[in-house]
């Protein structure tokens, strides 16, 4: 970096160019356009030749770009003398000035005197800095320079703001309280608040969960401090304890102040997880965390902000009250989140007048805010390369091409396989409806998490101890309405019924061999085999029950999933308009929500389930 720097600089001042763009000729393209007649004056410096054209010349340009017109040229002399050259140039009269090789200004000279002094100063101050950084568990010569990882963004420098983070409505709403407190903490307390001390900001990756926090420092204009518990441990045994140590310090000393740890699964894992005993490292760090955490005294205005993915792997330690107590989600963004979040890193470029962010946004299912600013910045790169004035709507498009095709793991979904998800999210939902006995529809999205492509949630009203056959029954036809209604649009199955059907066989599995509620097994538990035959898979832990029966569980598992289905295929046909207006709204919005669906249904009319379940218990 420095030497980059200082070497610019002085070749800046040795040939500082002049205003016009000036051709780099080869020196054989040079004394092709002199043989032509092209060059009106030439100025030799040294091996150096630069000059002027007589009119401008064209000079193709890279591959594929319009050439480019130019007045002035430059080309360098051949080591071996041109005997040539000369002759050419009297020849077509081209006015020649010649001199010795330029002489370096005084603070050209200067500077490259001292080019060395500035290399050997910067890796010293590089090296210097390192060291501070990764000091080992003794310090050792530099031990007192000992210092944690974690970068202090001071006041001035945390300038971002809730504006900059668009979309995550509810998480902004609940980080209010934090910086309402961080602002004027004694107010805050007078009023008998309690503030949490630890906040898990939980979520995918890229989702805005570090700007978040960066935000929550910005909007309170209080220090942030921040450090990837990926950091804490990747140096020598005990660094990871004394960088917690350190940082924590460092933040009390200027409270009211933030901590953001990115990462904390990376410390935080259960302990004593993992073969082997585990990591001996990451658990004292951990410990040496928790009791960070705990050690806080009431005057002490720091706030420990947390992000991760995988909260079900924490340790339970550091959930506890007082702790990481509180929970705040930031959610993949349906796409008007996607929309606002386009237009804050449009603010960073020049779209052109036409541009339209809206079929882009809607366009990116599954994409998050780092996948959004990376398409951005994609385009501007695309509209450079084009030279064109400003991003126009096909540079988009472009780069969101490319960014898809960068992406290693399938988030997006292609248009067809979105119309696909809408359609088998539709028939869950519906198919939930017109069982009026079972539990309320949440939400449905076709927003891809994790391995789902689209997720129809319902949640029970109460809590559910016993279940009836009539329920049971039920949710096997529900389970099976997404596969149903491809099936019934499209005319064929896609994989996407993969968990469907999994869950499916397990419960009808549970139904009989574990309930009893098969008529031809009767009211036995048939819990004692342990290879299942033909499902490869143990039904339990003892003994073993007769191949014929084992043929009859079969047989019993897969007439449940039949009537199931079969009852899931009836409501979807007789429903079928509601079915493909159901899936048409999915498309445009993406999610809905239990207030959208009630509203949805109510307008539509439905031909519920007829006594569906009574149905199905007398053909068994
Ligand atoms: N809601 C949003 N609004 C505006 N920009 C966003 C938003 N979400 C993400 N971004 C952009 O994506 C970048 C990456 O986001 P960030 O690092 O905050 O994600 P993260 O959730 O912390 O990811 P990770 O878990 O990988 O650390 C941000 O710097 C920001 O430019
Ligand atoms: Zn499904």
């Amino acid at each position: 970096m420095v030497l980059m720097l200082a070497v610019n600089f002085a070749y800046m001042l040795l040939f500082a160019p002049q205003q016009e763009p000036v051709a780099d000729l080869s020196y054989s393209r040079f004394k092709a356009e002199l043989a032509r007649d092209r060059v009106a004056s030439v100025r030799m410096s040294g091996e150096r030749v630069t000059g002027n054209f007589r009119d401008a010349v064209e000079i193709p340009a890279d591959e594929g770009m319009a050439p480019v017109a130019y007045l002035r040229f430059q080309t360098v002399l051949p080591p071996v003398d041109d005997p040539e050259l000369l002759p050419l140039l009297e020849k077509n009269g081209v006015e020649l000035e010649a001199q010795a090789s330029e002489k370096p200004t005084f603070w050209a000279s200067l500077l490259i005197s001292l080019l060395p002094w500035v290399l050997i100063i910067g890796v010293w101050v590089f090296v210097l800095k390192r060291m501070r950084e990764s000091n080992g568990p003794g310090g050792g010569l530099f031990g007192q320079f000992r210092r944690s990882g974690a970068k202090l963004y001071s006041q001035q420098l945390s300038r971002v703001t809730f504006n900059d983070v668009a979309g995550l409505a509810e998480a902004k709403q609940e980080l209010g309280e934090i910086i309402a407190y961080l602002r004027d903490p004694r107010h805050f307390s007078r009023l008998g608040g309690k503030v949490p001390r630890g906040i898990l900001l939980v979520g995918p990756p890229g989702t805005g969960k570090t700007l978040l926090a960066r935000a929550v420092a910005g909007e309170a204009e209080v220090p942030f401090f921040t450090i990837s518990a990926s950091q804490f441990i990747e140096m020598f045994v005990g660094v990871g304890a004394s960088r917690v140590r350190d940082l924590f310090e460092n933040a009390k000393k200027s409270a009211p102040a933030i901590i953001f740890i990115d990462e904390l699964d990376a410390v935080g894992r259960s302990r004593g997880a993992g073969l082997g005993g585990g990591n001996d490292e990451r658990e004292q760090t951990l410990n040496q965390l928790l009791s960070e955490l705990d050690g806080f005294e009431p005057h002490q205005e720091v706030i420990v902000l947390a992000a991760t993915n995988r909260p079900d792997v924490l340790d339970t330690a550091l959930l506890r009250p007082g702790r990481f107590d509180r929970q705040v989600v930031v959610e993949r963004p349906d796409w008007r989140d996607r929309l606002e979040i386009l237009k804050v890193h449009a603010r960073k470029v020049k779209l052109a007048e036409d541009v339209d962010l809206t079929p882009l946004a809607k366009g990116t299912p599954g994409m998050v805010g780092a996948d959004l600013e990376a398409v951005m910045n994609e385009a501007a790169l695309i509209a450079g390369r084009e030279q064109a004035e400003a991003i126009g709507n096909e540079h988009l498009d472009k780069a969101k091409d490319r960014h898809l095709l960068g992406l290693e793991r399938k988030l997006y979904l292609s248009d067809e396989e979105k119309r696909i998800t809408a359609i088998h999210e539709a028939g869950h939902a519906l198919v939930a409806k017109c069982l009026p006995g079972s539990d309320p529809i949440h939400k449905v999205t076709i927003i891809p998490r994790g391995q789902a492509l689209g997720v129809t949630l319902q949640l029970p009203a109460d809590d559910r101890y016993h279940y009836r056959y009539g329920y049971l029954t039920d949710r096997l036809a529900i389970s099976l309405g997404g596969r149903a209604a491809e099936k019934l649009i499209f005319g064929e199955y896609s994989t996407g019924a993969q968990s469907d059907l999994k869950q499916v066989t397990d419960l009808a599995e549970k139904m009989v061999c574990q309930w009893g509620m098969s008529e031809r097994l009767g009211p036995v538990s048939l819990e004692r085999g342990v290879e299942h035959p033909f499902l490869g898979r143990k039904l339990a832990t003892e003994t073993t029950f007769s191949e014929e029966t084992a043929r009859l569980i079969d047989k019993e598992i897969e007439a449940l999933s039949r009537q199931a289905e079969r009852r899931a295929e009836n409501l979807l046909e007789w429903n079928r308009p509601v079915l493909e207006q159901l899936a048409e709204r999915l498309l445009v919005e993406e999610v809905l929500d239990e207030g959208a669906l009630t509203e949805f249904f109510a307008a539509a009319n439905l031909r519920l389930d007829e006594g569906g379940s009574a149905e199905a218990k007398g053909q068994s």
